[in-house]
């Protein structure tokens, strides 16, 4: 028996970039949270102490806030591929990069019934996220890009059944024509990497309408919860990661998670006061959780696509 060092990788984790776009006195503004994540030869860092090969991750630091301004910070998917090329095909030891994104939506303050120019209210709703993936160099380098979205919460108050379940001696749920369906969903879709033109990196992509296809995976995904009526979370899932792969042909799988956010019928029989799926206990604990993939059947291999941090905590 030997010890011996396994995977490892580091990185400038959440660095908090606001990037300003003031070109015209209508300013712009992308607010996001960046994670870095080196893979290569670093054994030595690790096994002698010898930094010889390691890029400080205070530099990291430095490159994702001057990309933010050399590059731009648009679509967090086109600038996590340009800083996950540039560590990968610029820095010699660097053998691979892993870029996790959030973004945090503002919109603008509303004065006099107008968007006001550069006074912004945060949008309560979902935050963006982006993962990119870079392994290689040269002509071997390969990308793998996974967009999504987090908490978004979504509720309907009718157009949900649960009924049909198997029972055993544990089992007291009440079967449900009628409930209110509500989650806060995850939801992640890997993207397929272009391959025409033999570009690799960052250049294979270019183009690409990331913010249209952010909105329209986004906006399916919601008309897809409301209109279908529902005989299970599970069924919902499936339906909405449908019709994000109909609809986008980018896309080969979409990861969702949703926590069942239940809402149980209130018990006013004490009061005499009938109720007819109209006052309920919004529970928080425990949840039911619902996971699942939907992909093509002939999607590309995922390779390292799901790999978040690398299997590290
Ligand atoms: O949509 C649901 N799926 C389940 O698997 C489940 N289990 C449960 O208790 N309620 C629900 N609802």
């Amino acid at each position: 028996m030997s010890i011996v060092l396994g995977p490892h990788q580091y990185g400038k984790a959440e660095n908090r970039i606001v990037r300003v776009y003031r070109d015209s006195p209508r300013h712009e503004i992308h607010d996001v949270n960046v994670s870095t994540a080196l893979r290569g030869a670093f054994d030595p860092a690790h096994l002698v102490g010898d930094q010889g090969a390691v890029l400080p991750t205070d530099t990291q630091k430095q490159t994702a806030y001057s990309y933010a301004k050399e590059k731009g910070l648009t679509s967090i998917e086109k600038y996590g591929l340009e800083l996950g090329t540039h560590f990968v095909d610029d820095v010699e030891p660097v053998s691979g990069a892993r870029i996790e994104i959030e973004e945090y939506a503002w919109e603008r303050a509303v004065v006099d019934g107008a968007e006001h120019d550069f006074a912004f209210v945060r949008k309560g709703q979902e935050v963006r996220t982006a993962a990119i993936t870079v392994e290689g160099k040269g002509d071997e380098q390969k990308t793998w890009v996974v967009g999504g979205l987090k908490d978004l919460v979504i509720l309907k108050t009718t157009g949900s059944e649960f009924h049909g379940f198997l029972k055993d001696e544990y089992t007291v749920l009440q079967p449900t024509s009628d409930r209110i369906m509500a989650t806060s969903l995850v939801a992640k879709w890997r993207f397929i990497t272009p391959t025409e033109g033999g570009a690799t990196g960052a250049a294979a992509w270019e183009g690409f309408d990331w913010e249209g296809t952010y909105a329209g995976i986004k906006q399916t995904m919601i008309e897809v919860f409301a209109t279908l009526h529902s005989l299970a979370l599970q069924q919902t899932l499936y339906e909405m990661g449908k019709a994000v792969l109909e609809r986008f042909p980018a896309i080969g799988e979409v990861r969702l998670s949703a926590p069942n956010k239940h809402h149980f019928l209130y018990d006013l029989s004490p009061f005499g006061v009938a109720n007819d799926n109209e006052v309920f206990n919004a529970d928080d604990r425990p949840y039911g959780l619902i996971q699942a993939s939907v992909l093509r059947s002939d999607a590309p291999d995922a390779g390292p696509a799901w790999d978040i941090a690398g299997g590290f905590a």
